[in-house]
């Protein structure tokens, strides 16, 4: 359904008004998502996750320098498509609730959302109904303007503007952030459901541990460039069927695992003190513990 072939992404930044520089945010990055698949894109903050987002929506900042390819039901996904295909063959769940606007009902918001995928004003405003109900939003929700909904509830209108397209492809930009235990599952469940559907799904979290259950592929993320890719039922045991030190370590640092073995401190830093990566400046660090304080250390 969708295939990602050596994507690299910069962005322009300026040192001095006339000194422009460019920042790699994606290197050579390469991973395909089948129908029916939930593919987990995992990283820390700042590790390009949002921005692989926008480059298969077409919605990247001015200026970016994008090179690689991008396929779309096997044709090549180009900013004309990207134009045509938003909104109704691909979808995005956006990381921030401030997508929905403050002075629109959740019906209207997402009626308008079938308006855009090109159905009639009757028909999109029965169908927002359905979608909504499809998510639990009782009728007060329905009528309710976005700060009288829960967090949950809104990841829900959102998840719901994203299903009315009837999309092929759904990315979910990290869908269950700040959400209690209860309303997590019923996002994470609603997304499931979106694959049994039949739909590709890109799954972006920094939440390994929840995204495991629901996932079929996992693509480890950092500093913009792909770690590994592998089954989510490779992340078993103590790790040996993970390639990589940096998906071990992530694997062996949640909670149920880390005293079984080496632990990992993940910070989300924007001034690098990785020695092996000096090169670098913004970004995530793992510094492995000594065993002995393991009980202090916890993924934030
Ligand atoms: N519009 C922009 N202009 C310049 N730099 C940007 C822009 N958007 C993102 N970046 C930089 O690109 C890098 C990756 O950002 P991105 O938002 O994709 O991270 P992320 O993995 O989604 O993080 P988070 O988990 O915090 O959402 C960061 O270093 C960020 O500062
Ligand atoms: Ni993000």
């Amino acid at each position: 359904m969708l295939h990602i072939e050596n994507l690299t992404l910069q962005l322009p930044y300026y040192r001095r008004w006339f000194q422009r520089e460019w920042i790699t945010c994606l290197d050579n990055l390469s991973l395909s998502i089948q129908p029916g698949e939930i593919h987990a894109v995992i990283g820390a903050s700042g590790a390009g996750k949002s921005l692989l987002a926008s480059a298969i929506m077409g919605l990247l900042p001015e200026g970016a320098r994008i090179s690689g390819q991008l396929f779309f039901k096997k044709a090549p996904l180009t900013t004309e498509r990207q134009r045509q295909l938003r909104g109704r063959q691909l979808a995005l769940i956006p990381q921030s609730l401030n997508a929905l606007d403050p002075l629109v009902s959740s019906q209207r918001q997402v009626s308008w959302a079938a308006r855009r995928a090109g159905q009639s004003k009757t028909v999109a405003w029965h169908s927002a109904e359905h979608a909504l109900n499809h998510y639990q939003l009782d009728q007060h929700a329905h009528r309710a303007y976005p700060h009288q909904l829960s967090g949950g509830m809104a990841r829900r209108v959102l998840a719901a503007m994203a299903r009315i397209g009837n999309a092929s492809l759904i990315i979910a930009d990290e869908p269950s952030v700040g959400l209690d235990p209860q309303q997590r599952d019923r996002v994470l469940a609603s997304i499931k459901a979106l694959a049994l559907e039949g739909k590709a799904v890109m799954l972006i979290t920094h939440d390994l541990r929840h995204a495991l259950p629901i996932s079929d592929h996992v693509t480890i993320l950092r500093q913009g460039q792909c770690i590994e890719t592998t089954y989510a039922s490779a992340f078993r045991g103590h790790g040996e069927q993970l390639k990589s030190a940096y998906a071990r370590a992530l694997w062996n640092a949640l909670p149920d695992n880390a005293f079984e073995s080496d632990a990992i401190a993940i910070e989300n830093d924007n001034e690098s003190v990785n020695k092996n990566d000096s090169k670098r400046t913004a970004h995530t660090n793992v510094t492995v513990l000594p065993k002995e304080t393991i009980k202090e250390t916890r993924i934030a």
